[in-house]
């Protein structure tokens, strides 16, 4: 248990690679070539968002100038922006637009509830077994595929993917390639600069059939249609292994899980509606789901000193891309440059054992476990974009009908 010094921004992969160097999983430091972290980033990428035009090209791949994806998500998963003003920056985008990127606003806080009411849950098949192609393939994921190496070069390059392509390696890796989807899931969050339990689970869950019945095939169609003139340029053009749609596997459904249908405490999974307040705070802990300057515990304080500690049993397991970690301190470096920050490398019950701390909820396992041993003096609301509910989660559309008007 030790506390760092703090990093100036640009010095930050230098301070990854001395301090945190054991706990990812590259060779060397490799920032994200595209994402910066920060709130100064965050901002400018939501001031100058435009989704004209998103719904008819969200699903496009290449070339990238036709792409529709907004890109926000590594700023959204670490709440630099929150979904309540990404849902209102897009106010005046056409209605079709607008309607469309509301929609996938839905999925993500779906995904949280989802999570906050399941946690460790969702890490096996919620509704149905899982479409697993019968002859497994020895490389889940082979680059000698065009298709799969300009995919896995991005994510190594940028930590990023959109939506299609992240369907494209899901599908591969289970219902073609025959691999376990929980392993795939771990080995894709960890190399998202985005990468969150909540929508890593749905999207992979619901990719390989394992949370609708109803798997999603990938075939060289998919790249066709998305990617124009990728297939020509691969050296596996005149014997493509996915030519053919995967083979149709019978929907098998699996017990029911009472939580998907209702939530006995709906309360537990959404957290406090209001601050609850036992003490005199003296430090505001940050979270990695909530490193922004409006994260409310933070905004309510902003005198005290705020403490940020890098769970070292923890990233010593997931073993994250070290884009990640530079994303993660570039925000706390900045976020310095204001207030007084203090980091920390250990066990976060331990570091802030006995310390009066306030903070903002978080609707994750990982917080509430902590969270118990900590006893913050002060927690804040998580600011929902839709409170959960307790009715149905076993789809979106159940889920969302259960929601109150805005
Ligand atoms: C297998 C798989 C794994 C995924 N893993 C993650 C993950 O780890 N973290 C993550 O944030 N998203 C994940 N997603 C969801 C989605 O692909 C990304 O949120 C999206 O591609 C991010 O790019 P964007 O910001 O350009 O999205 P846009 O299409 O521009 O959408 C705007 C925002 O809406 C939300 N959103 C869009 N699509 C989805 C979706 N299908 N599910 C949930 N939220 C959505 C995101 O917050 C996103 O930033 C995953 C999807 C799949 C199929």
């Amino acid at each position: 248990m030790s506390q760092l010094p703090v990093p100036a921004v640009d010095a930050v992969p230098a301070w990854v690679g001395e301090h945190l160097g054991h706990l990812h999983r590259d060779d060397e430091v490799r920032p994200s070539g595209r994402f910066r972290g920060g709130q100064a980033a965050a901002d400018a990428a939501l001031a100058t968002l435009d989704i004209t035009g998103y719904a008819s090209r969200r699903n496009e791949v290449l070339p990238e100038s036709r792409r529709g994806a907004s890109a926000m998500s590594p700023w959204i998963r670490h709440g630099l922006l929150q979904l309540p003003e990404v849902w209102d920056a897009v106010a005046d985008a056409p209605t079709r637009d607008r309607s469309k990127y509301r929609d996938e606003l839905l999925w993500q806080e779906y995904s949280r509830h989802l999570y906050a009411r399941l946690g460790t849950r969702t890490r096996s098949a919620l509704r149905a077994e899982p479409a697993r192609g019968r002859a497994r393939w020895q490389e889940p994921w082979p680059r000698d595929m065009l298709c799969l190496d300009t995919v896995l070069g991005e994510l190594d390059d940028d930590g990023w993917l959109v939506n299609q392509t992240r369907m494209w390696v899901s599908s591969q890796w289970t219902v073609r390639a025959g691999h376990d989807w929980a392993a795939g899931d771990d080995e894709l969050f960890a190399r998202l600069i985005d990468g969150s339990r909540a929508a890593n689970r749905v999207g992979w869950q619901w990719t390989v059939g394992a949370g609708n019945g109803k798997a999603h095939g990938f075939s060289r169609w998919q790249v066709r249609k998305r990617a124009p003139g990728l297939c020509e340029r691969c050296p596996l053009a005149a014997d493509c292994p996915i030519e053919a749609w995967p083979e149709d596997q019978p929907t098998r459904w699996l017990e029911r899980e009472p939580l998907m249908a209702a939530d006995p405490s709906p309360g537990v999974t959404a957290g406090p509606s209001s601050v609850e307040s036992g003490g005199t705070p003296e430090a505001v802990w940050l979270t990695a789901e909530s490193l922004g300057t409006t994260d409310p515990a933070l905004a309510a304080h902003p005198d005290l000193p705020v403490v940020f500690v890098f769970d070292e049993p923890l990233l010593a397991r997931l073993q994250l891309a070290s884009k990640r970690l530079v994303f993660l301190a570039e925000t706390l470096a900045e976020l310095a440059e204001d207030r007084e920050v203090e980091l920390h490398l250990g066990s976060p019950t331990e570091v802030l054992a006995g310390r009066p701390v306030a903070v903002t909820h978080a609707p994750v396992p990982g917080f509430r476990e902590r969270a118990r041993v900590v006893a913050p003096v002060e927690v804040h609301p998580w600011p929902w974009l839709r409170r959960p509910h307790a009715g149905p989660v076993s789809s979106f559309s159940a889920w969302r009908k259960g929601l109150p008007r805005p």
